[in-house]
């Protein structure tokens, strides 16, 4: 079976990653192209709309991006998708401290895919999971998985997995798909074969999403990042967590807040 291929514009690769393992049984191929795309200010459809528009433009054809939110709710929503510019000045340790005052800790994490082709407007799928905001627990994470918590483990504590099947990206993973299915009646792009909602994300050893991709064609993952990033072992959080070594496949950081973590 042939697969649909998808062209998703990012400058993350843990949410690549993710990406791939979650659609790994789904029949939709990801490829990648590393780019970092202004990003507006707004609410999370402005910004993701414009991302998206901007990537399309850009990369002269359809593509998929996706914004990422850490939402408390004592705070009414924020940081929300300023999250990363918190997290690269602060870490986890001052991202947990802006809940001190308040007794709530709950909080959402939102994923907001979007499909564009240029000159039309995106359409936008979304994603969101709600947990706590706790201390930071576990390993072998990036971003803020140390630090939110879905029924009593932190993301960092579950296994790529369990995250994934789970996680705010799965669920906006699940509505792209199922829309893709009724749009072209198939994941194949038109030559048969179909794109099921990617239901059961195939266990993946997070250690070597940064260094490796497990897929078929055995190339590496960072393929589509090229060169310069394999080169420099790109920061995996893209947040001011300095990789420390990469052993083998693995990658290892140290977090700005002490903690380190390996991916
Ligand atoms: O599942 C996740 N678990 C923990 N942390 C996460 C996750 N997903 C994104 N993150 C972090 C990355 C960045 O600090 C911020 C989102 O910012 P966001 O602009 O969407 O991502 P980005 O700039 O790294 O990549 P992109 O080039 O796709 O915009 O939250
Ligand atoms: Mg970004």
């Amino acid at each position: 079976m042939s697969s649909r291929t998808l062209f998703f514009v990012t400058s993350n690769p843990g949410k690549l990653a993710e990406a791939k393992a979650i659609l790994s049984a789904s029949g939709v191929n990801l490829e990648s192209k590393n780019v970092e795309i202004t990003e507006i200010q707004g609410t999370i459809e402005e910004i993701t709309r414009d991302k998206a528009k901007r990537a399309a433009e850009q990369i002269g054809g359809p593509v998929i991006v996706e914004d990422t939110c850490l939402c408390f709710d004592a705070l009414k929503g924020l940081p929300g998708p300023y999250v990363k510019h918190f997290l690269k000045e602060i870490g986890t340790r001052g991202l947990t401290n802006m809940l001190a005052a308040y007794d709530d800790k709950t909080a959402q994490a939102v994923c907001t895919f979007a499909y564009c082709e240029p000159g039309s407007e995106p359409i936008l799928f979304e994603g969101r999971t709600k947990g706590k905001v706790v201390r930071a627990r576990g390993e072998g994470s990036f971003g803020w998985d140390p630090i939110f918590e879905y029924e009593g483990s932190t993301y960092a504590e579950m296994d790529s997995y369990q995250k994934n099947k789970i996680s705010h990206r799965f669920k906006a993973l699940q509505k792209l798909t199922a829309w893709l299915e009724e749009k072209h009646g198939g994941g194949s792009g038109g030559s048969g074969g179909s794109a099921p909602p990617p239901a059961a994300p195939k266990p993946v050893d997070r250690r070597n999403m940064g260094g490796h991709d497990t897929s078929s064609d055995g190339g590496s993952f960072f393929d589509g990042f090229g060169e310069e990033v394999k080169s420099r072992a790109i920061n995996i959080a893209g947040d001011g967590m300095g990789i420390r070594k990469a052993a083998g496949r693995e990658w290892q950081f140290d977090s700005p807040d002490g903690g380190r973590g390996k991916y």
